[in-house]
């Protein structure tokens, strides 16, 4: 992973010092969001946030991850923090184009998981040590990680950062979404509570 610059971006959410890199093994560049400071007295919140640009770009309601992003730039602007905004993670790993064709599948019965395995690509293909790699230069060995997954916690404890806390990032449950949040309480083993929100996905 090499870093290649660092500028300021003003946002709706707040002003982050952005930090360019290179995974110089496959290609992607990615950016780490930082807010505040990084060695408070607790660990900063982070989040690794899987680039989809159906949700994020053109508001898809899908998926939750435009709602994600928003309430993760809020949370870390509040607190301290860093979002790192995963390009390659697209489609779980296996890519825009895929996940269209995992779309298409859907339209046909199948879901999220299935129309992945449908297609002869993993369930979820995302691999960690980019992002990792940009903690430590970051100088962050131990976070409170924003995530309703709790492979993203382990996959960072497979890597010798400690995850002190997990906070949930429950949002952008609709009408449209909801079959396929369920699908990933109960099949992906993701620690949602998708009955109990409404459609604007605040809790009841
Ligand atoms: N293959 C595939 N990818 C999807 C689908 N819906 C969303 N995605 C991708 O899933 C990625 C986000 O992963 P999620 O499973 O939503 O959530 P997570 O990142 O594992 O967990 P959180 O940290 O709780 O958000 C993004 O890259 C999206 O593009 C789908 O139906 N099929
Ligand atoms: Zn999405």
């Amino acid at each position: 992973m090499r870093f290649e610059v660092e500028t300021t971006i003003p946002t709706a959410h707040g002003t982050f010092r952005v930090r360019a890199y290179t995974d110089l093994e496959h290609g992607s560049e990615h950016l780490a969001l930082i807010a505040g400071d990084l060695r408070g007295a607790l660990p900063p919140l982070v989040r690794l946030h899987s680039e989809c640009l159906t949700g994020e770009a053109l508001g898809s309601l899908k998926c939750e991850c435009g709602p994600q992003l928003q309430a993760a730039m809020d949370a870390v602007a509040v607190s301290g923090g860093v979002v790192l905004y995963l390009r390659g993670h697209e489609g779980r790993g296996i890519g825009l184009v895929n996940k269209l064709r995992a779309y298409r599948l859907q339209e046909d019965g199948f879901d999220t998981l299935d129309a992945n395995l449908q297609l002869g690509l993993p369930a979820d293909a995302r691999e960690y040590d980019g992002a990792v790699a940009m903690l430590r230069d970051l100088g962050i060995e131990s976070v409170r990680l924003l995530t309703n997954n709790p492979l993203k916690a382990q996959a960072l404890i497979d890597h010798g950062i400690t995850v002190a806390e997990r906070v949930p990032l429950e949002v952008g449950v609709n009408s449209v979404n909801r079959d396929y949040l369920r699908t990933k309480a109960e099949r992906m083993g993701h620690l949602l509570h998708v009955d109990e929100q409404d459609a604007s996905g605040h809790d009841q």
